[in-house]
């Protein structure tokens, strides 16, 4: 679904950063509208998590401007940051539950975290959002009571506990099956619509990422290789696109014979 609202929410221009001495983003522009499901793709190292995590504010560039919600995110006051800070949801592959924790009081972190909610309320809130996860009543469960996928639906319940503007997903649908992938997907759009946030969502997953997208952004080699929507995209004519979109004919594929011959010339030895 195209949003028609123009207000963009997330804003970066000309990112470049390195770790070290290398480049790993290189003049990256993100523009990211109110309500829209921004995707972002490409191959393993292209820099998708690196954007991630300086879009969140958690590593420096070496040049460029992050905007969120119209604030420079390294030109606000602290007070300003703590702000912000609420304003956004994050659902990360590594923020897994705390297995010491009910579920319930997972969810209820941020709410301790962030607010001076009184306990009755911090309960209600929680356990709505589980509700709006499919997880009502699940509050007292420990995580190593959930499968994978309730796991990952509990992880996106405590990352809209604040109502956050902005989300953030990485690989939200990774290592689960089809169906439950596809419920995952079904939830972000529920959240968008429901809800009016706006996301950003890393994912390889390709059935995924046509399912929720309103634009994609591939990245390849530090860069913005192309940005537009899913028709934009399957239509691309762009060979790195079609790469990773794994639609190359197949004349255009190595044959085995150019295949073997190209491992010779680079000198690699077949046992
Ligand atoms: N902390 C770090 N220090 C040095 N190099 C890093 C660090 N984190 C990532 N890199 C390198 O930066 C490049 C981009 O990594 P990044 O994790 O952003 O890519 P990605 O597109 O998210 O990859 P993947 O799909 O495999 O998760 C990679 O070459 C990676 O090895």
């Amino acid at each position: 679904m195209e949003t028609n609202n123009n207000e963009t929410v997330i804003e970066v221009k000309d990112l470049v950063t390195h770790y070290g001495q290398r480049k790993i983003l290189d003049g990256v522009d993100l523009d990211v509208k109110k309500g829209e499901i921004r995707v972002i793709m490409g191959g393993s190292g292209s820099g998708k998590s690196t954007l991630l995590w300086h879009i969140l504010g958690l590593y420096q560039p070496t040049e460029g401007q992050i905007k969120l919600l119209g604030k420079d995110i390294h030109r606000i006051s602290f007070n300003e940051q703590l702000q912000l800070k609420q304003d956004i949801g994050v659902s990360f592959q590594s923020g897994a539950l705390f297995s010491s924790m009910t579920v319930g009081e997972n969810v209820a972190l941020p709410l301790r975290e962030f607010t001076e909610l009184d306990e009755n309320t911090i309960r209600i809130i929680s356990r709505m959002k589980l509700e709006v996860v499919n997880l009502g009543g699940f509050h007292k469960l420990m995580p190593s009571q959930l499968s994978g996928g309730m796991v990952k639906r509990a992880a996106l319940a405590r990352s809209i506990v604040m109502d956050p503007k902005l989300l953030f997903f990485d690989e939200p649908s990774a290592g689960l099956d089809p169906v439950v992938a596809s419920e995952i997907d079904d939830l972000i759009l529920s959240l968008r619509d429901t809800m009016g946030m706006s996301m950003v969502v890393v994912t390889h997953e390709l059935d995924s990422a046509f399912k929720i997208a309103d634009k994609i952004t591939v990245l390849d080699n530090g860069k913005n290789l192309i940005t537009g929507t899913v028709e934009e995209i399957k239509k691309s004519e762009n060979k790195r696109v079609m790469d990773l979109l794994q639609r190359r004919s197949r004349h255009d594929k190595l044959n085995p014979k150019d295949y073997l011959k190209r491992l010779t010339q680079e000198n690699y030895t077949l046992t």
